[in-house]
């Protein structure tokens, strides 16, 4: 039978810098098979929040708790200028531990990626590089997939192919974080919270957002 327990979930999580509170107990959780959104303003903390989420920053105070694999797609594009795209691939492939790269030509092909195979990165534009990304974060088929801003640099045909991807994931029984501050993207998600002042709240429609 499915488990409805949560597959991440944040625990009284607080981060400051220096004298800077950015994160003073924040709590929620990703069910199983959601796509959850969180957003907020431009330096509300959500990008810290997604870096403790990921592993990669480590909270005051607080815990994290998580089952099944995790794939991060972090704001600040990680790639490396002098490889080509599908040198990226088999490294990631490697670091995986992948047998193949099945899924992650799919992938590239679904975001229109193949022509730019043999191309270094260092060439791309920026929303070919932050596709190049998001492929990197989604190619091993993560259970839990956090992304930071994702869509940044898309355009409007890259954007919906963006969503129909997060959709199809969720589909699949993949849980699906989105932090952002577009706050008209609202509706895609299945579960939304806005992180501000701190703290993580629920949103309970849409016209609360539109509202504020
Ligand atoms: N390494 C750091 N050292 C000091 N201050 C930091 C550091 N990282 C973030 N901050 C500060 O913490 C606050 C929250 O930053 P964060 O990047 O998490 O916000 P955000 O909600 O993701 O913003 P944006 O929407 O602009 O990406 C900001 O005031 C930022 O300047």
């Amino acid at each position: 039978m499915p488990t409805t327990d949560p597959v991440l979930q944040a625990i009284d999580l607080h981060k400051s810098y220096g004298h800077r509170s950015v994160l003073s107990g924040v709590e929620f959780e990703l069910r199983p098979g959601e796509l959850l959104g969180i957003i907020g303003e431009n330096g509300a903390g959500k990008s810290t929040l997604l870096q403790i989420l990921a592993g990669v920053l480590r909270a005051d105070r607080g815990e994290v708790v998580h089952r099944g694999s995790l794939g991060y797609c972090p704001q600040r594009i990680v790639v490396n200028d002098d490889l080509t795209v599908g040198q990226h691939l088999r490294y990631f492939q490697s670091a995986y531990r992948m047998p193949d790269l099945t899924r992650a030509w799919q992938l590239l092909d679904r975001l229109a990626l193949t022509p730019y195979r043999t191309i270094r990165a260092g060439a791309l534009s920026g929303g070919t590089r932050q596709k190049l990304n998001l492929v990197l974060a989604l190619m091993h088929d993560p259970d839990v997939v956090l992304m930071d801003e994702p869509y940044q640099g898309f355009d409007w045909e890259n954007y919906l192919a963006f969503w129909q991807l997060a959709g199809q994931l969720r589909d699949e029984g993949r849980s699906v974080l989105v932090i952002s501050h577009i706050a008209h993207d609202t509706e895609r998600f299945d579960r939304l919270y806005r992180l501000e002042a701190g703290k993580v709240t629920a949103v309970r429609s849409e016209l609360e957002v539109v509202a504020s």
